[in-house]
Order: C-alpha cells, then sequence, then structure tokens
C-alpha cells in the first residue's frame, strides 16, 4: 500500500510571497545544501530542474524551480493522442476556427456538469494568439462534478493557468504540494507543474485565464507607493508533500498513473507505473500559489470621478510594450464610493484593449442581475472598440442618486480578464454552450434615453445647428 507523507493538519500549511525564492522540504535534509545536483543526492533522491524562462532570461524575470523526487518525470512511454471519445475537441484553439465579431456578447451561467472531471470539463470559450508561438492567452469556463482519478495528473505545456474559482471547492494537488482554493479564491498554476484536482465538496464551476507568453506579475504601484492592491506576502504557495508509489506495479496494472499532457490544445496521455507526486523537497521561484480576493487592498477616489478600472488590477501578464498587458485580471470587490458630483459607476466607453468579464457573487453595480442579466457564473465580452456601460436601468438610478458615501458590491465580486489582443470566440461558446443572450444590446441599452437639452434659438452659447 502506498504511504503518503501528509498528515491533515498538515496539509494546507503555505510559504508566503509572491515570486519569492522558496523552500520546502517534506523530509528534512532532503535539500542539498549549498548545491543544485550533487553527485548523489541527499537520500537518494534524483534532482531535476523546472524551468521557466529561457536559463539566460535577465535575473529580475528568470524563474526556476529545482525538484528533489524519487523518480525524475521523464520515466514514462511515450504520450499519445488522447481519445476525445467522439466528443467535438473542445479546446482547439487555431486563429482560423475562432469568430471575430464586434458584437458585445453576454452569456448565462454556465451549466453545471457531473460527469466531467477537472481536465474533461475545461471549455475553451475565447482565445487570442497561438500556443505554438507562445503568444497571446485563452479564456476558460471549467464545471467538473466529480474528482480527477486519484492514479492521474495533468499538466500543459502551453501556458500558466490562472483559475478564478467561481462555485465549489478545488483541492489541489500539485508536484510541490497541495492548494486548497474555495470560491473568491484565485490559483495560479505555472507551465509544466503536474496537478491533479479534486473536489472534497461536490460539483465546481469557475473561469480560468491561460497565458501562453510571460508570466503573471504583481502590478506596479506608482505614486501609490510601496503596499496596496495585492500585496506580495498574501500570496500563498504550497510546502511539499509527496507519495510513495515507485512503480512495483504493472504499467497497466490497476495503479498505474495516467498523466495527461495539454500540448498546443490537444490533449495526450500517458501511464506510469510511480506517481507523479513524489517530489520530497523543493527551492526555486516557480512554483504554483494562491490568493484570497479577500485581501486585496481596494484603492478608489476620494474625491470625484471614476477612476480607470487598472487601479483594480491583481495580476497583469505584461506585453513586450510597457503598460500594456497581455492579460491583466482585474476584480471588482465591496468598496466605498464617495466621489462628488460624479457618476459613479463605470462610464460608457470603447476600449482598444478586450473585456470579457465574469460574476464570482453578488450583482454588479453596473449590471442588472436576475434572468437574462449579468449572473454569478455567467460571462461577458466587450471585445476591441465594442461600445459597452451601465445598462439603462443603472444608468438612471445613478444619474439621479443622492450623492451620499454609499458601499457598492457588498459580498459581491466580478472580475475582468483584459487583453490587449482581438479576442475570437470558439464554437462552443458561441453556438454548442447555448448560453448566449441574444437580446443583450436590446435588455441593457434598448432603453437609454436622450436627455439632451436643446438651448432656444438665438440664446447665448449657442452656435449652430442643423
Ligand atoms: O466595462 C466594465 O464594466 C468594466 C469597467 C469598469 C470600470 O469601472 C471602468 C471601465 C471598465 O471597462
Ligand atoms: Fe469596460
Amino acid at each position: 500500500m502506498p504511504v503518503t507523507n501528509f498528515d491533515f493538519k498538515e496539509k494546507y500549511r503555505y510559504q508566503n510571497g509572491f515570486d519569492a525564492y522558496l523552500e520546502s522540504e517534506a523530509v528534512s535534509g532532503a535539500l542539498p545544501i549549498g548545491h543544485n545536483s550533487p553527485q548523489k543526492p541527499p537520500l537518494g533522491l534524483y534532482a531535476e530542474k523546472l524551468s521557466g524562462t529561457a536559463f539566460t532570461a535577465p535575473r529580475h524575470e528568470n524563474k526556476q524551480s529545482w525538484l528533489y523526487r524519487i523518480l525524475p518525470s521523464c520515466s514514462h512511454p511515450p504520450f499519445v493522442e488522447a481519445k476525445q471519445g467522439g466528443q467535438e475537441p473542445v479546446l482547439e484553439q487555431s486563429p482560423a476556427k475562432l469568430h471575430y465579431i464586434p458584437n458585445q456578447l453576454r452569456w448565462d451561467p454556465f451549466d453545471h456538469e457531473s460527469d466531467t472531471d477537472f481536465v474533461s470539463g475545461l471549455r475553451l470559450v475565447a482565445g487570442a494568439g497561438e500556443a505554438t508561438l507562445k503568444q497571446g492567452l485563452g479564456m476558460y469556463i471549467y464545471a467538473a462534478g466529480k474528482s480527477m482519478d486519484a492514479h492521474s495528473a495533468f499538466y500543459s505545456a502551453d501556458g500558466d493557468l490562472l483559475i478564478v474559482a467561481q462555485d465549489g471547492v478545488l483541492d489541489i494537488r500539485t508536484e510541490f504540494g497541495w492548494l486548497l482554493v474555495r470560491p473568491m479564491e484565485i490559483a495560479v498554476i505555472p507551465r509544466g507543474v503536474r496537478y491533479q484536482v479534486l473536489l472534497p465538496s461536490g460539483p465546481v464551476r469557475g473561469y480560468a485565464l491561460e497565458l501562453y507568453q510571460g508570466h503573471f506579475q504583481l502590478p506596479e504601484l506608482g505614486p501609490i507607493g510601496s503596499n496596496g492592491l495585492a500585496n506580495a506576502r498574501d500570496f500563498q504557495a504550497p510546502v511539499a508533500c509527496f507519495s510513495e508509489d515507485h512503480g512495483s506495479i504493472a504499467l497497466d496494472g490497476p495503479n498505474s498513473y495516467t498523466i495527461t499532457a495539454k500540448f498546443n490544445n490537444t490533449m495526450f496521455e500517458t501511464k506510469q507505473p510511480h506517481t507523479p507526486f513524489d517530489v520530497v523537497a523543493w527551492h526555486g521561484n516557480y512554483y504554483p500559489y494562491k490568493y484570497d480576493l479577500g485581501r486585496f487592498n481596494t484603492i478608489g477616489s476620494i474625491s470625484f470621478d471614476h477612476p480607470d478600472p487598472s487601479i483594480f488590477t491583481v495580476l497583469s501578464a505584461p506585453s513586450d510594450h510597457v503598460g500594456t498587458a497581455i492579460a491583466d485580471f482585474v476584480i471588482f470587490p465591496p468598496r466605498w464610493l464617495v466621489g462628488e458630483d460624479t457618476f459613479r459607476p463605470p462610464w460608457y466607453h470603447r476600449n482598444t484593449m478586450s473585456e470579457f468579464m465574469g460574476l464570482i457573487t453578488g450583482a454588479y453595480d453596473a449590471k442588472k442581475g436576475g434572468k437574462g442579466g449579468f449572473v454569478p457564473g455567467g460571462a461577458s465580452l466587450h471585445n476591441v472598440m465594442s461600445g459597452h456601460g451601465p445598462d439603462a436601468a443603472s444608468y438612471e438610478g445613478a444619474r439621479n442618486a443622492e450623492l451620499k458615501p454609499q458601499k457598492v458590491g457588498e459580498g459581491s465580486c466580478a472580475f475582468m480578464f483584459e487583453s490587449c489582443l482581438m479576442v475570437g470566440v470558439t464554437d462552443w461558446g458561441l453556438k454548442t454552450c447555448q448560453k448566449v443572450q441574444e437580446d443583450y444590446n436590446e435588455h441593457s441599452w434598448g432603453g437609454v434615453k436622450v436627455h439632451w437639452k436643446r438651448l432656444p434659438e438665438g440664446e447665448k452659447g449657442v452656435s449652430h445647428l442643423l
């Protein structure tokens, strides 16, 4: 019987820090001292390096970790393309197959699923770029009703996956240790890291963003100073935790482990007789982490006007152009609005960036909830230059509101994946899911009223009217 080293009290210990250089030993003495790859690493372990950037990336960008494990991860037969059980491919993201449309789109809450696990329940809704070129991103919905098999693990060679838990708890076992991710928490699993998602409290549904290029960073704080928004110490990384099952069992025996790889948005599988979760110790700055959105230190205007939503950026994945993100992860948490002589909800706007939004819980101050509205588990996409803003009712409400200090978003949290790239929608997102709200425009802006008041002809200040 395989044994594991974890004790449940210990299971959810974390180490704190964003982009920190961390180390963790499940057995003391497992980490070599002053060496990364000694001739014989301690305890008979193998040393394995996991690189998240080119070896030669500058120091401030360089990301790597050293794993000390019972067997190296290359010890498996070749991968073969996984059968999809007659299903249409749901992750394929060739730009030719995406629908690029200027319409504003909104989706009703995506269905819960009972037969899928985290991996088979991933659906690509929209994306930009190409995983093979390490450019762009994919936006996903996941819905799962069962845990991944205890003898399985998944990794993606395509990018770093940012998971936004919306409904249900994810207990994520990674090569680096465990992360418990609840609604209102996010996790980032870097490219290549193997993991397994268990569902300790039933079905789950949520959103995810896969970043094909670079890595998430904390946004610059500029004049805000040295603290605020998401603080580095609130990001939590796992502690090392391993299983001992190093393959006395036949490859196809009941205890063999299936490793699924997402490679250019196609699933491949292999089976190996030993557990992939055999990392006894690790050190480095390339590791999975989680963050509780409740810890976000929200900052806003205390005088007038509605600031750009960039002040709510939790994590940012920059493009090569300073200040322009391939993906910003932005949240709209509960906050006080005190602006004087100000239209307090988001303004009407058109943006060179694309805006994909989801709702974790509650209601969003610029949009009605309820049936046919913007609802938890649903989504919206306002693509490059697609005009949008408060629906007519929210506009009238805010235009006439008494401007006393007001707490908005109590018990609620919306979020946005904002990208400098034009986003295409998949067939699944546009048709198969059957969640697109046909009357989104009419429902939101069909009722916007004319408030324009023409001054009487000849009155001072009137120049000319055609
Ligand atoms: O469109 C949206 O609802 C997101 C958004 C919010 C905001 O406060 C300002 C700009 C913006 O795009
Ligand atoms: Fe917007």
